[in-house]
């Protein structure tokens, strides 16, 4: 038993199976911080202490979904050694299964890193292991827009636009400070286009809008003292205008946690929400996605993810 076995309640299935499964590791060999070293000490420390474990590479994106839905039964952990991009498809093979998933565990490879600080999940080969070891589950709580699930949120306007923007190249060199640098070129040289929300009913004219499932946002900061991904419920957080100013003013309080002091700022729960607007730019998990007015909401499957 743990803090989280009352958020099981319902769900005893995801608590099941946990000692006598086999552990699958699937890595992202391009994910910002891959580690080679990292990975087979963490693999090593595991079966060393008898956890039968085998470790995938991907060769291409798009693979851990596939993986993640036809998992043999036996496999009761599925650790994703990468970033959010790879959880992102983790979770969307993971619910679709039809039988109870295996547990969710990360070995933070990526570059924001996002699940891993709102879980305050370690780094490093060692603790991983002892955590991986010790298999204390909390839930996971997803979001869906239309049909693809996300673990932390999908968003519309500036946000998007600067994950469009950001060079790869940039980004595999600098890791996060590539989206600094893209935020302040878009900043300074953009014409913000609004962001029209439909949000339970009432419409909503903003510059940014999140939906998110998460507390921290874009690496350790906070965009919403009020939901976490192993609570349910999602909020609805948006910025009224994007003009470099504000941007600044926003990060600063992103940064300190208190974004909700902002008077631009609306913070409120959400069941359903659309975004459309002329020209905008969305991202869902850090990863640009196309453009889709689809209706954004809880998902129905709850997952489990392995906590120190
Ligand atoms: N072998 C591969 N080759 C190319 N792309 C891959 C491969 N494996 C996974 N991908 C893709 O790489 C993308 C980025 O990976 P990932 O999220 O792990 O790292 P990141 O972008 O550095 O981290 P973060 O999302 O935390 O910023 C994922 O969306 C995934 O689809």
């Amino acid at each position: 038993m743990n803090d989280h076995s009352q958020a099981f309640a319902d769900r005893p299935d995801l608590l099941t199976g946990s000692e006598t499964g086999r552990t699958l590791v699937v890595a992202n060999p391009i994910s910002g911080t891959f580690h080679r070293r990292r990975l087979e000490k963490m693999i090593a420390q595991l079966r060393a202490k008898g956890v039968a474990v085998d470790l995938h590479l991907t060769s291409r994106a798009g693979e851990l979904r596939t993986l993640a839905e036809t998992l043999p039964e036996d496999v009761t952990t599925l650790v994703v050694a990468g970033g959010d991009g790879s959880l992102n498809e983790a979770v969307n093979g993971l619910v679709r299964r039809s039988g109870s998933p295996p547990a969710l565990a990360v070995l933070p490879f990526g570059t924001a890193n996002v699940l891993a600080r709102e879980l305050k999940l370690p780094f490093h080969a060692s603790p991983i292991a002892r955590m991986l070891r010790r298999r204390r589950l909390a839930p996971l709580h997803l979001g869906q827009i239309g049909d693809r699930a996300f673990l932390l949120m999908a968003s519309a306007g500036f946000d998007g636009a600067v994950v469009h923007a950001v060079d790869p190249a940039l980004k595999q060199r600098y890791g996060a400070l590539a989206y600094a640098f893209a935020a302040l070129r878009l900043a300074m040289a953009r014409k913000g286009r609004d962001v029209l929300v439909d949000a339970d009913g009432e419409r909503i004219v903003c510059r940014i809008a999140v939906a998110t499932t998460a507390r921290c946002y874009g690496g350790p900061m906070s965009i919403t003292t009020k939901t976490g991904v192993t609570m349910p419920g999602l909020r609805l957080v948006t910025l009224a205008d994007d003009r470099p100013l504000t941007l600044l003013k926003a990060a600063v309080m992103l940064g300190l946690g208190r974004l909700d002091r902002l008077a631009s700022v609306g913070d409120r729960p959400m069941t359903e929400v659309r975004m459309s607007g002329q020209g905008i730019a969305m991202q869902i998990d850090g990863d640009a996605m196309d453009t889709t007015d689809a209706p954004i909401r809880a998902h129905p499957r709850l997952l489990s993810v392995v906590v120190p």
